[in-house]
C-alpha cells in the first residue's frame, strides 16, 4: 500500500517535485506514493479527496505552510498538527459560538491516531476559510481553541481520512504569525524550503 501526499499547492511541494522529478501534474503517481494538490481551502481539499483517497493507501500525509499564534515559534519552523478543529464551522448565537458538534450535526474535532514517530512538536490547529486578520477574531480562536498554528485545509483532510478510515498525518511549516494581514512579513520561501527538506528525508526514510 502506498502513501498519499496531499497539498494545497504546487508551489508548497516545488523541491519536492524536483528530488523526485516529478511531472508538474496535480495528481501523480510513483512507485511507493502518489502526490495530489487539491487547491486552496476547505471545500477544494474535500473535493480533490472524494476523488481520488483510496484504500489503496495506508496513510496521507498532509504538508503544507500555516499561520502560527505563537510568537515564541520561530518562523519556518515544522510542526505535527495532531490535533485540528473547523473553527468557523457551526452557529453564532449573540456574542457565544455553537459548534458543529455543539448544534448536533457532527464532529469539529479530528486528532490523528497515526503511530508513525514524527521528530517535531506535536501541536493544535484550527482551519479556517478566511484568513484571521483581526485582533478581535485572534482573541476569540485562542479563547475557544488554544491553537498554535492555523491553515486553510488540515481538518478537512483529517475529516477525510476518518470518513475513509485511513491514518493521517499533517505536518506545516510556519510562513507567518496570524496578526492583521501583512504578506510583507511572510517567509513562504523559508517555510517553503524547511519543509521540501523534512518531506524529502520523510519520504526517503519510509521507503
Ligand atoms: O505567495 C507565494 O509565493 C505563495 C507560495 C506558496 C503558497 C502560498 C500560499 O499563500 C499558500 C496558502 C496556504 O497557506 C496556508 N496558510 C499560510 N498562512 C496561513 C494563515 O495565516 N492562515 C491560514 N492559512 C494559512 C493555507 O493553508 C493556504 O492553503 C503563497
Amino acid at each position: 500500500m502506498k502513501t498519499l501526499i496531499v497539498a494545497a499547492t504546487r508551489a508548497e511541494l516545488a523541491f519536492f517535485y524536483q528530488h523526485y522529478h516529478l511531472p508538474e501534474y496535480d495528481f501523480v503517481e510513483s512507485k511507493h506514493f502518489d502526490v495530489l494538490i487539491t487547491g486552496v481551502g476547505m471545500v477544494a481539499t474535500a473535493f480533490a479527496l472524494g476523488q481520488y483517497l483510496t484504500k489503496n493507501y495506508h496513510l496521507v500525509v498532509n504538508f503544507g505552510i500555516a499561520g502560527c499564534f505563537d510568537r515564541e515559534i520561530e518562523l519556518g519552523t515544522l510542526l505535527n498538527i495532531t490535533e485540528d478543529n473547523f473553527a468557523e464551522l457551526g452557529a453564532e448565537n449573540g456574542d457565544e459560538f455553537l459548534t458543529i458538534k455543539d448544534l448536533g450535526f457532527g464532529e469539529n474535532h479530528f486528532i490523528s491516531r497515526s503511530k508513525i514517530n514524527i521528530d517535531l512538536p506535536s501541536v493544535t490547529g484550527i482551519t479556517v476559510n478566511c484568513v484571521t486578520g483581526s485582533e478581535q477574531s485572534i482573541k476569540n480562536l485562542k479563547k475557544r481553541f488554544s491553537p498554535t498554528t492555523e491553515s486553510m485545509e488540515g481538518a478537512a483532510v483529517f475529516y477525510a481520512c476518518k470518513q475513509a478510515n485511513i491514518d493521517c498525518i499533517q505536518i506545516r511549516s510556519i510562513s507567518n504569525y496570524v496578526e492583521p494581514r501583512n504578506k510583507d512579513n511572510w517567509k513562504i520561501g523559508l517555510a517553503i524550503k524547511n519543509l521540501n527538506e523534512w518531506a524529502i528525508a520523510f519520504i526517503a526514510e519510509m521507503n
